[in-house]
C-alpha cells in the first residue's frame, strides 16, 4: 500500500486548463483518520471562476452535442480505461479523505468505471419512439435533446460514484457540465476530473470549481446559463437548491436523505437477516442515504435476532481504513461525528435503551481522528429522534412488533421514502411489503444499502424530488422531449 507524503495544491479545472482562484484563498482537505495528515490543498473560489467555467461550458456545448452519441461515448470509454488503471492510487485517496474502508473505496472507483462504460454504451442506443399519428399522411415520433449547461453539486459519501453517476449520463446525452464537488472530497474528485482530462475530453465541455456551497453551489443554482441542476445531499440544502432551480425555470433533480427500515419477519433466516443488517447500517460508517437505521422484528424472534446481532456487533473492528482488518472506518468529519453523538444523547434522553456502543472511540489509535463505536439501541419508539430523523452515522435503533401490519405501519411513518428491506420466507408477506412500502428501492432478502448501476435509483417523499437517477432512467433528467410531426 502506498501512501503519499508531499502535500499536492488542487486547482480548479475551466475551459481544459488547471488554474488557481483568484481569491488566493485555499483549504486543506484532511484525513478524519488522522487530522494531521493533509490530503490536498484545494481553491476557495469565487463566482468569479463559477463564471468563467459555465461560460465555458455554454460555448462547449454546441460542438460537443453535434458530435454522434458514439463518438462522445467514445471519450467516457478511454475515461474509464484510464480511471481502471489509476483504480488503487484514487481508492487510497478516497479513503485517506473521507475514511471508508480501501476495500469499500476500490469497490467504488470500480464501480464508477463500470458507471462510465454503461453510459458509453448508451450513445449507441435509442433516443426516440415512433408513434403512430391519425393522420395517415405524416410520421410522428419523439427525439431528446440535451439540456445545455448542467451544474453537478455532489456530496462527499460516494465521492467518486456520485459525481460520475451524474457528470457519465449529462455528457453522454450532449450535455456540458461545471461540476462542484464537496469540499471534503474534493481531492478525490479532482482526480476522478484527471482522468477525463487524460481521456482528451474536448476543452470546456466538463469544468469543476471546487468552493464552498453557499458560494459555488449557490452559484451553479442561480446561474441563468445553467440549464439543469442536479444534487445529492441533505435534505435541508437540496430543498434550497429545488426552490432556487425552479424560481427560474431551471430543470433540477435533488438526491436527499433516507431513514431505511429492515423488518424482519418471525420465519426469517436470522443469519441473512443479521449479516444484512450489519452490512446495512455500519458500512461507510453508516454514512450512506441507503443506510439501514431502524430494524422492525417481529416479537417471536426478537430476542434471538438481538443476541446474534450483538454477537457480529461486538466483532466489528473500528480504525484506519487504510489498514488491514479494519471494518468501520471513521465518521467523514467532526461534525458527522458529533452529530452521531448528539443523536445517541438524544435517544438516551427520550428513553430508548443503548444495548451496546455509543461512545466516541479514544486512545492513541484514536485521538487524531473521529472515529465512534457502532451504537444499537432498544426500546425505542417512533416518536424519538432517532427513529424520525436521519443520523447518517453508525446508530441503529431496534424496534419490536406484534403483527406484519405494525411493521409496515412503523416502517412507513417517517418522512423519508428511500429504501426498505425485508427479511422473510413468506411470499406473501414479500408481496405485501413490495405492494405497501412507501419506499423507491424495495430490496427482499438483501440489505437496504446497496444500488445497481443499470437500475433506476431514487426516493419518496421527502427522499428526492420524484426523479430517478442511473439506468435508463437518467435520460429523463438529461434530456428534453421533442414530439415531432412530420408531412
Ligand atoms: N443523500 C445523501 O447521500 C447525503 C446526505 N447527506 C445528509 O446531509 C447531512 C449534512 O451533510 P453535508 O455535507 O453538510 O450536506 P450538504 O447538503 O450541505 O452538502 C451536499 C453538497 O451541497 C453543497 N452545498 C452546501 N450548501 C449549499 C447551498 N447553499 N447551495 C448549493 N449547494 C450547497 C455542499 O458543498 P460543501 O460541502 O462543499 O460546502 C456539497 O457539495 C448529513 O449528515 C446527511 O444527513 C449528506 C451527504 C450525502
Ligand atoms: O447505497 C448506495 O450504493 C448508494 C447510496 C447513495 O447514493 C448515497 O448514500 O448517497
Amino acid at each position: 500500500m502506498t501512501v503519499e507524503t508531499t502535500t499536492k495544491t488542487y486547482l480548479n479545472f475551466i475551459n481544459g486548463k488547471w488554474e488557481a482562484s483568484s481569491s488566493g484563498k485555499t483549504v486543506a482537505s484532511n484525513n478524519p483518520s488522522n487530522r494531521d495528515d493533509v490530503v490536498g490543498i484545494i481553491q476557495v473560489s469565487t463566482k468569479e471562476e463559477l463564471d468563467q467555467a459555465v461560460f465555458a461550458a455554454k460555448h462547449s456545448q454546441k460542438a460537443w452535442k453535434a458530435l454522434t452519441g458514439s463518438e462522445r461515448g467514445a471519450y467516457l470509454y478511454k475515461t474509464a480505461d484510464i480511471l481502471e488503471n489509476r483504480m488503487d492510487e484514487i481508492a487510497e485517496t478516497m479513503t485517506r479523505e473521507m475514511g471508508k474502508t480501501l476495500p469499500e473505496a476500490k469497490g467504488e472507483t470500480a464501480r464508477g468505471v463500470a458507471i462510465l462504460r454503461y453510459y458509453a454504451g448508451e450513445g449507441m442506443r435509442k433516443v426516440g419512439d415512433v408513434i403512430p399519428s391519425t393522420d395517415n399522411k405524416a410520421l410522428m415520433f419523439t427525439s431528446r435533446v440535451p439540456l445545455g449547461v448542467v451544474g453537478v453539486i455532489s456530496p462527499w459519501n460516494f465521492p467518486v460514484a456520485i459525481p460520475i453517476w451524474k457528470m457519465a449520463p449529462a455528457l453522454i446525452y450532449g450535455n456540458s457540465v461545471v461540476i462542484k464537488p464537496a469540499q471534503e472530497t474534493a481531492v478525490t474528485c479532482a482526480k476522478v476530473i484527471e482522468c477525463f482530462e487524460k481521456a482528451g475530453i474536448p476543452d470546456g465541455v466538463l469544468n469543476m470549481v471546487t468552493g464552498s456551497g453557499s458560494v459555488i453551489g449557490q452559484g451553479l443554482v442561480e446561474h441563468p446559463d445553467v440549464n439543469g441542476i442536479t444534487f445529492t445531499g441533505s435534505n435541508e440544502v437540496g430543498k434550497m437548491v429545488g426552490q432556487g432551480a425552479l424560481a427560474r425555470g431551471a430543470k433540477y433533480q435533488l438526491e436527499m436523505g433516507g431513514k431505511n427500515p429492515v423488518i424482519v419477519a418471525a420465519d426469517a433466516d436470522l443469519d441473512i437477516a443479521v449479516e444484512g443488517t450489519i452490512s446495512g447500517a455500519f458500512r461507510s460508517t453508516g454514512q450512506k442515504c441507503t443506510a439501514t437505521s431502524r430494524v422492525i422484528i417481529a416479537g417471536e424472534i426478537y430476542e434471538k435476532f438481538k443476541e446474534k446481532l450483538l454477537e457480529k456487533v461486538k466483532e466489528i473492528t473500528v480504525g484506519n481504513g487504510m489498514e488491514d482488518g479494519i471494518w468501520m472506518g471513521p465518521s467523514a468529519n467532526e461534525s458527522q461525528l458529533n452529530t452521531a453523538l448528539s443523536y445517541i444523547e438524544a435517544g438516551k434522553q427520550e428513553g430508548a435503551t443503548l444495548l451496546i456502543g455509543g461512545n466516541r472511540l479514544t486512545g492513541a489509535a484514536y485521538d487524531k481522528g473521529y472515529f465512534i463505536e457502532p451504537t444499537v439501541f432498544e426500546n425505542v419508539t417512533t416518536d424519538m429522534k432517532i427513529a424520525q430523523e436521519e443520523i447518517f452515522g453508525p446508530v441503529l435503533a431496534l424496534i419490536q412488533v406484534n403483527t406484519f401490519e405494525e411493521a409496515i405501519t412503523i416502517a412507513n411513518d417517517v418522512k423519508f421514502g428511500l429504501s426498505a428491506s425485508i427479511y422473510t420466507k413468506d411470499i406473501q408477506s414479500m408481496l405485501s411489503f413490495i405492494e405497501n412500502m412507501e419506499a423507491g428501492l424495495i430490496r427482499v432478502n438483501a440489505e437496504s444499502a446497496g444500488v445497481e448501476l443499470q437500475a433506476p435509483f431514487g426516493g419518496m417523499k421527502q427522499s428526492s424530488s420524484h426523479s430517478r437517477e442511473q439506468g435508463e432512467a437518467a435520460k429523463e433528467f438529461f434530456t428534453a422531449i421533442k414530439t415531432v410531426f412530420v408531412k
